[in-house]
């Protein structure tokens, strides 16, 4: 029998055995969406990795034995009691699909306390309680893998951890959340309502359970925080990242938008404000990050705008690398379920090679997560950006010159004004700005909208800043 470390178990035995192939064993709570991809790409194995043929599905955990199922599980292996998943001695590899912070976050934390390796998709759970996901596994010598939970079924945590950890990561810049994205292009496209485009986000199962995750940015948050986490080797507090999501893109801004050359994106942002190159001390002192989701005009011509639909794409600009941008999509069975078993088969490598066997052994400093110290995050007002803003004014002589003045006495230069015309006796002014320092732009607004000529002012957007990426 091999034994692994720390385990108070009798163990499994990995590969063969007197010839006999023997599994390891995958405990999976969850069959949703995400989950029966899974079931189903384990179950179709032809053709894929050949270590595919050694993952067995142990036991899966569901809410209800009731439900009809898209796969066909042998009697037996469907539970309620998900509890028995995560301490069953048999089971090696836990996935999580459940989805929610609760019961996940306690029965990932269980399965960690049982020396379970864990995959999970849920990037709620990672982002909220990472810190003593990741202490506990690094504690019981397991690993806890997570592709899935950023930008679904495309590739994304591994290289960070791996391929692009010799570079100094300057930005990553990306379109992260598939539901978001899926409503703003069939709302650009065909000028669809934001509540029908959401609830066919839903039907395509892209959108979480609670989708107010995914259109207030919530879900992007999480996931530029994991990003940022591992770019930039520290912790992340989810607190200090900004997040803001589409509810007020309306379809006049989408209009004026693509008047001024621009498509709106959903943009989850990670970025150095401190220079990338060590001082002369060559201690590595952590950076100064900006790490936000908003709502975002970027340039026609930008790489992120022809990403439609449920797509993903997350641009990473690193030193010496230069521009990589990763593409696919971002939700869904298929994609995610590809993420999702990638992680099994990760650990299951690592397990196969017998490195976690000896008492002595240590994880593997590519696949582990073990940062400690936190990153800090600079305040929103201290971002450098574009701003997009449109006003609705009295039609009085003089107005656009008493909005230069206000934006001119706090530095703020407009690149553009646009007035198209009067609605209902209003008149719509429409200015972009160059780069100004956030703080700055939100002074000159509370000075504007004290001007008599002001009605209101319906929209203030972020442009991607001047150099971004492109
Ligand atoms: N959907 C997607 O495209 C993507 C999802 N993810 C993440 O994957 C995870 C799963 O998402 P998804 O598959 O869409 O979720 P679903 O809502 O489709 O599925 C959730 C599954 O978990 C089970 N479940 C939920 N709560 C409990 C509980 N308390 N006890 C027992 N079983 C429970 C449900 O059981 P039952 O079937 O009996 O109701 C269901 O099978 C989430 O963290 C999500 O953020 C990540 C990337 C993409
Ligand atoms: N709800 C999420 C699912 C994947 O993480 C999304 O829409 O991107
Ligand atoms: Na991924």
């Amino acid at each position: 029998m091999a034994s692994r470390v720390g385990n108070a178990h009798p163990t499994i035995v990995f590969g063969e055995l007197s010839g006999k192939v023997v599994a390891f064993k995958v405990g999976l709570l969850g069959l949703g969406t995400v989950g029966t991809g899974t079931v189903q790409l384990l179950q179709d194995r032809a053709g894929r990795h050949s270590l595919m043929q050694e993952l067995e599905i142990y036991r899966v955990g569901v809410r209800s034995l009731d439900k009809p199922r898209a796969v066909n599980l042998p009697d037996g292996i469907l539970t309620t009691d998900l509890q028995a998943i995560v301490s069953d001695p048999e089971v090696e590899i836990v996935v999580e699909v459940l989805g929610g912070l609760e019961p996940a976050r306690s029965l990932i934390m269980e399965a960690i306390a049982h020396h379970k390796h864990v995959v999970t998709a849920n990037k709620a759970v990672i982002a909220r309680y990472g810190n003593e996901i990741f202490d506990a596994a690094n504690a019981a010598g397991v690993y806890v893998m997570l592709e899935a939970a950023v930008g679904g079924g495309i590739p994304v945590i591994q290289p960070l951890k791996q391929t692009l950890g010799v570079n100094r990561i300057h930005a990553i810049t990306g379109i992260v959340n598939g539901t978001t994205n899926y409503i703003l292009t069939r709302m650009q496209a065909e000028g669809s309502s934001f509540d029908d485009v959401l609830a066919d986000a839903q039907k395509l199962g892209y959108a979480e359970a609670d989708p107010t995750a995914d259109v207030d940015g919530l879900d992007a948050g999480d996931k530029i925080a994991i990003l940022a986490s591992l770019a930039y080797g520290g912790r992340i507090k989810l607190p200090d990242v900004y997040c803001e999501g589409i509810r007020q893109v309306s379809q006049t801004d989408i209009a004026y938008a693509q008047k001024l050359g621009f498509t709106i994106k959903l943009l989850a942002i990670a970025q150095r404000e401190t220079p990338s190159a060590p001082s002369a001390s060559s201690a590595p002192s952590a950076p100064l990050l900006s790490v936000r989701v908003h709502p975002t005009l970027i340039p026609q011509s930008h790489p992120l705008a022809s990403i439609h639909g449920v797509y993903n794409a997350i641009l990473v600009e690193a030193e010496p690398l230069g521009q990589v941008m990763f593409f696919g999509p971002g939700a869904g069975a298929g994609a995610t379920a590809s993420a999702v078993v990638s992680d099994i088969l990760n650990v299951a490598a690592v397990l196969k090679t017998g490195h976690l066997e000896t008492e002595s052994a240590s994880l593997h400093p590519l696949l582990a997560c073990t940062h400690q110290d936190y990153c800090a995050i600079a305040p929103m007002s201290e971002l450098v950006t574009r701003f997009y803003a449109r006003f609705l004014t009295k039609d009085h002589p003089g107005v656009i010159g008493k909005l230069g003045t206000c934006f001119g006495s706090h530095g703020v230069s407009l690149e553009s004004v646009v007035q198209t015309g009067i609605h209902k006796h209003l008149a719509e002014i429409v200015v972009v700005t160059h780069n100004v320092r956030e703080g700055d732009f939100h002074q000159a607004l509370a000075e504007i909208r004290q001007l008599e000529a002001i009605d209101s002012i319906p929209s203030i957007l972020r442009v991607l800043e001047e150099g971004s990426g492109e």
